[in-house]
């Protein structure tokens, strides 16, 4: 059993709202999920139906091999959807405690959870002198003490120092790496880029890609150029099969493209049209750039 979630055409309307739109992907054992996507774009709705506290509007999911029913399937699901919400004036371990209570498990578990966190030291202090990273991290804590098989995390560095950040990010590379399967929302792409293997990225509830977050970097760059005859230059450009899409920008078009290409082919095949450039500049963009433009791109 190595799947862990798949997603079918699953859809969220809230009114005239189309917050997620037949999103579809699946989640293999073992690997560290982003979902990534700006503000608004669809990603604690999908976090949220697939938990059980959201209803879908159409489509649908199902977790592991799909034998178990959500309630059943969701005992092996780790999660925190929320802000970290645990008894002010109970120590660190109390709260574990009573945790292990509710959820029905064993307390054995509260000191290797606690130190895979790194609040050991504090087990006995109270919730409420802990700073939000403490919380956050308690709040990891809690979700692992029935080891499950995924942990959910929404937007786990928000509102964080940059310490905290590194001690969070840090932390979800220890549990990947004892095989405790991830999936994160976040809006931060250096987050997915250091954090995660796997990337699903939203825009306004559509996915625009799915797959390795190295696959995504395997983009072939764009040119940037420029000639006296911008309206040749675009049509010849938009003629080659190697092109993706061709935009204008401030009076220079860009050019991204699907196949690797140097400079000097493309010179080559636009002179041959009649087409002389003034400009051409080879560029590769940044993982970041990449984002901006496939969030961009639909506008
Ligand atoms: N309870 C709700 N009622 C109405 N609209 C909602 C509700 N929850 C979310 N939405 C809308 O659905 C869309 C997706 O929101 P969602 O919170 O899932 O996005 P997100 O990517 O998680 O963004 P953020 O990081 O800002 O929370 C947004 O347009 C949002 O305003």
């Amino acid at each position: 059993m190595n799947t862990i979630l798949t997603l079918n055409k699953l859809t969220k309307h809230y009114g005239p709202i189309k917050a997620v739109q037949e999103l579809s992907f699946t989640i293999e054992k073992g690997n560290v999920y982003g979902i990534l996507g700006p503000n608004g774009s669809g990603k604690s709705t999908t976090l949220g139906m697939v938990l059980n506290v959201v209803n879908k509007t159409d489509g649908n999911f199902h977790w592991f091999d799909g034998s178990d029913s959500t309630h059943n399937a969701l005992k092996k699901v780790g999660a925190i959807i929320e802000r970290p919400n645990f008894y002010p004036f109970m120590t660190a371990a109390q709260n574990l405690q009573l945790v292990c209570k509710i959820k029905e498990v064993d307390t054995s578990k509260i000191e290797e959870k606690l130190e895979l966190v790194g609040l050991l030291e504090r087990k006995n202090s109270k919730f409420s002198t802990f700073s939000l990273g403490m919380k956050q991290r308690l709040a990891i804590a809690s979700a692992l003490l029935n080891d499950p098989e995924i942990l959910i995390l929404d937007e786990p560095t928000n509102g964080l120092d940059p310490q905290g950040i590194h001690q969070i990010r840090e932390i979800i590379k220890k549990i990947a790496s004892g095989g405790t399967t991830i999936l994160l929302a976040s809006h931060l792409l250096d987050e997915v880029e250091k954090v995660c293997s796997h990337v699903v990225i939203l825009r306004q509830g559509k996915k625009l890609y799915s797959g390795t977050v190295d696959g995504m970097n395997a983009s072939h760059g764009f040119f940037t150029l420029k000639s006296d005859n911008l309206e040749s230059l675009k049509a010849a450009l938009e003629q080659h099969p190697d092109f993706a899409s061709v935009k204008e920008e401030n009076g220079t078009l860009v050019a991204f493209l699907k196949h690797p290409m140097e400079a000097s082919e493309i010179n080559r095949y636009l002179f041959d049209k009649g087409v002389v450039l003034s400009h051409l500049v080879h560029r590769k963009e940044s993982l970041e750039e990449q984002f901006l433009q496939l969030t961009k791109s639909l506008n």
